[in-house]
């Protein structure tokens, strides 16, 4: 059986656990399980800490795993990371009082907080920036009000957290982070199945279907407009001076080529969302 190991708690839980359930899976049905078995799918999953899936998968404990590319970097672990998840988006920064941090020279000497400590010393050291890093649990962005660090290191989503501690952002981006799937390094048995499917998940929230009838004279521009993955697929119509065109468009510029389809010629212009899919 694939061991796979999922996030119990936290940001990334919610949607990995739903991503593997659309992805074919059968997951837990109490949050307090810790271990469960889908025989049917040849996998056994492990809920554990996102801070802890990189240590267990990195070692060969499980096969593979979901958590934040910070929290594997974070790690030092030997797990490699084999997909972007298209979830959990997140940037890693420095902040710290405006009138005190404006670069990363700034930081020389002073103290920084951070849960991240491996993440923040790699990155500093690269840079040749020596500090005190006081690593702490999390609410890092309380540490430099309470007077236990000067500035600080942690995940931005959306600010607000920086923003109502009195913090601005300074310096260069340390991280762009996204959940990831990661592996041992191993190939198990199943492996490239989850990856398969996991894909297929992304390719169905990431994609629409659009259906249009067009004139035969206007297919071309039209298809320029939406070229689709490979290439759309034309039917004839009854009338033959018109076909119809089926393509799959990034769901974001759903009404965008809608709008360029029919200034173009197109009709009966028909938009279905994707339930699964195998590229
Ligand atoms: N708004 C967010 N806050 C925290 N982590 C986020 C956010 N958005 C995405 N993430 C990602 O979630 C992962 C952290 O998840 P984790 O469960 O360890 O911490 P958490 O969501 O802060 O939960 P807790 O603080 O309760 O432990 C990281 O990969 C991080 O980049
Ligand atoms: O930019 P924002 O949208 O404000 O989100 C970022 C904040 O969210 C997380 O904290 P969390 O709520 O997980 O608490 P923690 O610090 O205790 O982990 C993270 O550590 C930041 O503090
Ligand atoms: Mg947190």
């Amino acid at each position: 059986m694939l061991r796979i190991a999922v996030p119990n708690k936290g940001s990334l839980s919610e949607t990995a656990a739903q991503m593997l359930f659309e992805a074919g899976y059968t997951g837990r049905r109490d949050p307090r399980e810790l271990h469960t078995a889908d025989p049917r799918n040849g996998v056994e999953f492990f809920y554990l800490r996102p801070r802890d899936i990189a240590t267990y998968v990195g070692s060969g404990a499980l096969d593979v795993g979901i958590t934040g590319r910070d929290l594997l970097l974070d790690s030092g672990s030997a797990a490699e990371e084999t997909a972007e998840l298209g979830f959990g988006e997140s940037t890693f920064r420095f902040a710290g009082p405006a009138e005190r941090f404006a670069s990363l020279d700034d930081l020389r000497g002073v103290r920084v907080a951070t849960s991240y400590p491996g993440l923040v010393g790699d990155f500093l050291a690269v840079n040749g920036v020596e500090v005190e890093l006081v690593k702490l649990d999390g609410a890092v962005e309380s540490a430099v009000r309470l007077g236990v660090a000067d500035a600080v290191a942690d995940v931005v989503s959306t600010g607000g957290t920086l923003r109502k501690a009195g913090l601005e952002i300074f310096g260069p981006v340390i991280l762009e982070s996204t959940a990831v799937l990661i592996s041992s390094g191993n190939e198990k048995p199943g492996s490239s199945t989850l990856l398969r499917r996991l894909q297929g998940v992304l390719v169905a929230r990431q994609y629409v279907i659009m259906d249009y009838d067009i004139p035969v004279a206007l297919l071309d521009d039209a298809c320029e407009l939406a070229p689709g993955i490979e290439s759309p697929t034309v039917s004839s119509l009854h009338d033959p001076d018109w076909v119809a065109v089926r393509v799959m468009v990034p769901r974001a510029e759903t009404n965008h080529v809608m709008d360029e389809l029919y200034e173009l010629g197109a009709r009966a212009i028909l938009v279905s969302s994707i339930h699964a899919a195998r590229l």
